[in-house]
């Protein structure tokens, strides 16, 4: 339920719903996902109108029925079906399986005949299904719907996936075989847009004649909720997330972290591209759910299309470390581009942060070996991002890359005064009495 929240919160951005395309993507590759937002492709019909004649800020529906919400003559009935939506997915995930009345119509129903006996999650082919399609499909109001199109990419036992930057790429991908629109925006499925007026913020930049032709992304901090209001343990992680990406911000913009970023689609084409559906200028003017183009979707989301290309090397989200955010935003930057640390009042998103000790250490387990990939690669920041960007930047990049390495200090810090009180000994040099005078008297 947390990714369809997601998905609502931006399929009701105040922005021309014909402009606007969702892509999910389920590296899980589970029918319940596609179930989910099946659901929730029915629930926007009503949601979207609801959020827009009613000029709600807060469009994601779960954060708005939790919070001391304006009532209108059809929130109850928008509340109840709500409510209804979330029991019959939560329903489908308890049992694993989905309960055949939940089906209106066979189209529907088609879908599910993809998963076949042999389909795994870490091997089966891709699977693209247009849940909504723009230039179809209206709300209850009678206005257009954005599109909504749920991926999961093909997999292969035998192939590496990348993870999360893999994924990115493919749907880097399929977003340009289908709408192909000049600006992008990431967001992880923990995270939800509080702000309806955030892509008219980041057109402010983009569309600016002033604005530096160089700037390639707009990156929003990423806030979470649900800490407690004085964050006791830091788990705003304020430092990193908001001080010195402003710090950064005034070289030549903060690093990339992953979600609430808005990407020139550009970018991410250094090279020219081999496949020509994929350049970035040309404009799709088929419908999404045509034959020839949902066919080559389906081609450039296979697990063997990135083979002796330069995807994930000179191309889309880069390869090679676990922190495939932070590298893709310095390799970015080490090709000129630049960066604006946008931190609006109203946060522009709000997340979920880990809440327990076995998923903190999990994620910092992971960021430290990511962070260690890149200080210890041939583009490492103390000596190709120094050159490559400017001393400054590279130095700000190789503080983030050797951060793990303060695990060491802080771990004999940790243990050297209990082991000093056992043992009798003095962990610091015994001052003479000349020097305690001395200092007495400072
Ligand atoms: O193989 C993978 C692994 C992850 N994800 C997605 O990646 C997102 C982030 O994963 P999460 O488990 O939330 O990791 P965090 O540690 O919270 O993520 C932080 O750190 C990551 C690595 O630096 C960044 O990518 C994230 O944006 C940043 O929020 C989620 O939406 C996942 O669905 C994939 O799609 N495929
Ligand atoms: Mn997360």
């Amino acid at each position: 339920m947390c990714a369809v929240n997601t998905a609502l919160s931006v399929m009701s951005y105040d922005y021309p719903t014909e402009k606007l395309s969702v892509y999910v993507s389920d590296d899980g590759g589970s029918k319940l996902t596609v179930f989910a937002f099946m659901e929730a492709a029915r629930f926007a019909a009503l949601w979207l109108p609801y959020c827009k004649k009613n000029k709600i800020v807060e469009r994601c529906p779960e954060a708005y029925f939790r919070s001391n919400l304006s009532w209108f003559p059809e929130t109850d009935q928008i509340k109840m079906m709500y409510e209804n939506m979330r029991d019959r997915v939560e329903k489908a995930v308890q049992k694993g399986s989905i309960c055949h009345d939940y089906i209106p119509n066979e189209g529907e129903g088609e879908a599910f005949s993809r998963w076949t006996d042999g389909f795994t999650p870490q091997n089966h082919p891709p699977v693209i299904q247009v849940l909504l399609e723009s230039s179809k499909d209206k709300d209850n109001a009678g206005h257009t719907m954005p599109n909504l199109v749920y991926i999961s990419r093909g997999k292969s036992a035998t192939l590496p996936h990348h993870f999360k930057a893999g994924a990115l790429n493919v749907l880097l991908r399929v977003s340009g075989t289908m709408t192909n629109a000049p600006v992008i925006l990431t967001l992880d499925a923990d995270m939800y847009s509080n702000d309806p007026q955030t892509p008219l913020r980041v057109l402010c930049y983009l569309l600016d004649p002033a604005m530096d032709p160089k700037l390639g992304y707009i990156q929003f901090p990423q806030l979470f909720h649900g800490i407690n209001e004085n964050d006791i343990y830091g788990g705003q992680l304020k430092l990193e997330f908001q001080i010195e990406a402003s710090g950064m911000d005034g070289l030549v913009g903060s690093t990339y972290t992953g979600t609430g970023c808005f990407f020139r689609r550009g970018v991410f084409f250094g090279g020219p591209s081999k496949t020509p559906e994929l350049n970035q200028d040309h404009l799709v003017n088929k419908s999404i759910n045509s034959k020839e183009v949902l066919a080559m979707a389906h081609h450039v989301a296979d697990c063997n299309f990135e083979k002796q290309t330069k995807w994930g090397t000179e191309i889309g989200f880069r390869y090679g470390s676990l922190v495939e955010d932070f590298y893709t935003g310095y390799m970015l930057h080490c090709k000129g581009w630049k960066s604006i640390f946008c931190n609006p009042k109203r946060p522009a998103f709000l997340g979920n942060s880990p809440i327990n000790l076995h998923s903190t250490l999990n994620q910092l387990m992971r960021w430290s070996v990511g962070l260690l990939e890149v200080a210890f690669c041939r583009y490492s920041p103390i000596t190709f991002g120094v050159k490559s960007i400017n001393p400054l930047t590279g130095l700000c990049y190789a503080h983030y890359a050797f951060w793990p390495i303060w695990s060491i200090p802080i771990t004999i810090y940790a243990f050297v005064p209990q082991l000093a009180l056992l043992n009798c000994a003095s962990i610091f040099p015994k001052v003479c009495p000349s020097r305690r005078s001395l200092a007495s008297q400072l």
